[in-house]
């Protein structure tokens, strides 16, 4: 049964139609001074929680039901004896509801240079007291952090007059969810101040779910898809225009294609199979660069990920609409644009912001997780090292660039094959470098003739350079520093190839 509830909230959306059915109900309100104003504006019987408390509001709301009135009311076990006698002796009335959002933190610190001051007056106190007390207290009270909870609420009360045990306790567990995704905050927003990030000392972060999976990675594994709370960027941040579900598999591709496509600032396209670019490329127009990277590997595009770095337009849908495809994004989509792709029931577009930067890269391991800045690195094209007696030509340097944007996004060990702003062959995720180089020209076939190689990590051997000759290579780019890179030097040298070390490396796993 409830008589008494208790509200006090700062999202104070849809507390007036609540508070009006609890009314109804003949539940008695009490409220503080926002959330009572709100609902006695409505014409609702509300009570001041001074009645309970007998103080006034203070400190500019830092204590408003930080009191034994109240914590008492909630937090006595009604069936003890002991408890319901301290309750008579000091006139402390039972709350059975408990109603509370909490100041918005990770609202005020979302804003542009905000005063620690002004973050630090944004956390709540006596909402999360209050949480606690009645989510610890669920077997007898009701608490509701969540507006979408209210129909749920009355809908129950009107049907039984009750909440059921059950449902006080799922109430509860979302309760302390709820706590401790805003302690959260509040502890890396602290962090931060301190410094201490990418690498604090406790690594915290809260998550919610968007949806649950049809699967994992294959079909007899469970899946859910999780966003970070208020994520402004990224796949948490995803709009889907079109579609059906999305599946696990093409979240972990499109994360993969979004970082990819921006390595460019000019039109770009990248078409993604198992997180490795089948086919990327740029051009004047999107459509010239969606057309390439098509025509890059046009066999294994079937069924990809596109990620495009421009808005697309009507030529660029015409052109993808001739093939199927898993997933489009992109920043935004035409309105013709769409209706051209809207015709295709299972394609999936979304659309999507550029992604951040300073974002940390985390792989969870068995009892643990790694946490790693990005592989973002500014590099400076002066500290490159041609180490060749050739040079690389202008025209052989911009597929050189192009060629290792991309490399450094396919898996280890990596090689691709480039020319023209265009990949012709990709070797991914081989256990030796050149059997990688060997997939990625072949696949080039009779294109790999003047194009240029790109090579995530070192040559351990001159093997590799020997094998792009043989195939027409004629630049290459890799960061340099093994053992035998004289060997890998005299090949190219041989074989009349400019070779470019970067001194930096670009493993990914
Ligand atoms: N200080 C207190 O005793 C206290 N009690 C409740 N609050 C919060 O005050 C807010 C509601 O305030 P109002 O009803 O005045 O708009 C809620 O987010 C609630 O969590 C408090 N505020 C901060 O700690």
């Amino acid at each position: 049964m409830i008589k008494n509830a208790l509200i006090s909230v700062s999202d104070k959306t849809g507390v007036v139609e609540f508070a009006k059915s609890l009314a109804d109900l003949g539940v008695t309100i009490y409220s503080t001074g926002g959330t009572f104003r709100a609902i006695a504006d409505a014409g609702v019987a509300v009570h001041q929680v001074e009645e309970l408390t007998q103080f006034p509001e203070m400190m500019d709301g830092r204590v408003k039901t930080l009191h034994p009135m109240v914590h008492g009311g909630i937090l006595a076990v009604r069936d003890n004896a002991e408890h319901v006698k301290a309750m008579n002796d000091h006139g402390i009335q039972p709350l059975d509801l408990v109603v509370v959002n909490l100041y918005p933190f990770r609202e005020t610190i979302a804003k542009l240079n905000v005063a620690l001051e002004e973050a630090i007056e944004n956390i709540d106190i006596g909402g999360p007291t209050m949480v606690r007390s009645a989510a610890k207290n669920n077997a007898y009270v009701g608490i509701v952090v969540n507006p979408e909870r209210y129909d749920e609420v009355i809908a129950r009360l009107k049907a039984d007059g009750d909440l059921g045990r059950e449902f006080r306790f799922a109430l509860a567990k979302e309760a302390f969810a709820h706590t401790a995704a805003y302690d959260t905050a509040i502890a890396n927003y602290f962090s931060e101040q301190l410094g201490q990030t990418p690498f604090p000392p406790e690594y915290l972060q809260a998550y919610e779910k968007v949806t649950d999976l049809r699967y994992g990675e294959n079909p007899h594994q469970k899946a859910a898809f999780y966003k970070e709370i208020g994520a402004a960027t990224g796949m948490g941040a995803m709009k889907q225009l079109h579609g059906k579900d999305l599946s696990y598999n093409n979240i972990v591709d499109m994360e993969a294609a979004w970082n990819m496509v921006w390595e460019f600032e000019e039109p770009a396209a990248c078409i993604i199979k198992h997180t490795n670019p089948c086919g990327a490329a740029t051009g004047a127009t999107l459509q010239e660069a969606y057309v390439k990277a098509y025509e890059a590997d046009s066999v294994s595009a079937f069924g990809g990920i596109v990620a495009l770095n421009r808005d697309v337009d009507e030529a660029t849908a015409t052109e993808m609409s001739k093939l199927f495809l898993e997933v489009i994004m992109a920043p935004k989509f035409s309105a013709k644009a769409l209706t051209i792709l809207e015709a295709k029931k299972n394609i999936r577009l979304i659309e999507l912001e550029k992604p951040a930067s300073d974002q940390v890269v985390v792989k969870k391991v068995s009892g643990g997780l790694l946490v790693q800045t990005e592989d973002d690195l500014q590099e400076d094209e002066t500290s490159y090292t041609v180490v060749t007696k050739v040079q690389p030509t202008e025209e052989q340097w911009q597929a050189l660039r192009f060629a290792w944007k991309l490399v450094k996004h396919v898996k280890s060990n990596a090689i691709l094959i480039a020319k023209d702003n265009q990949t012709l062959g990709v070797g991914a995720g081989q256990m030796n470098r050149v059997g990688a180089a060997k997939i990625a020209l072949e696949e080039a076939g009779e294109n790999a003739q003047g194009a240029v190689l790109a090579s995530d990590a070192f040559f351990p051997f001159g093997d590799t350079v020997a094998t792009a000759a043989t195939h027409g290579i004629t630049a290459i780019i890799q960061p340099g520093g093994s053992i035998r890179d004289e060997e890998s030097i005299a090949k190219a040298d041989e074989a009349g190839i400019a070779m470019i070390f970067t001194h930096v490396r670009h493993f990914k796993h």
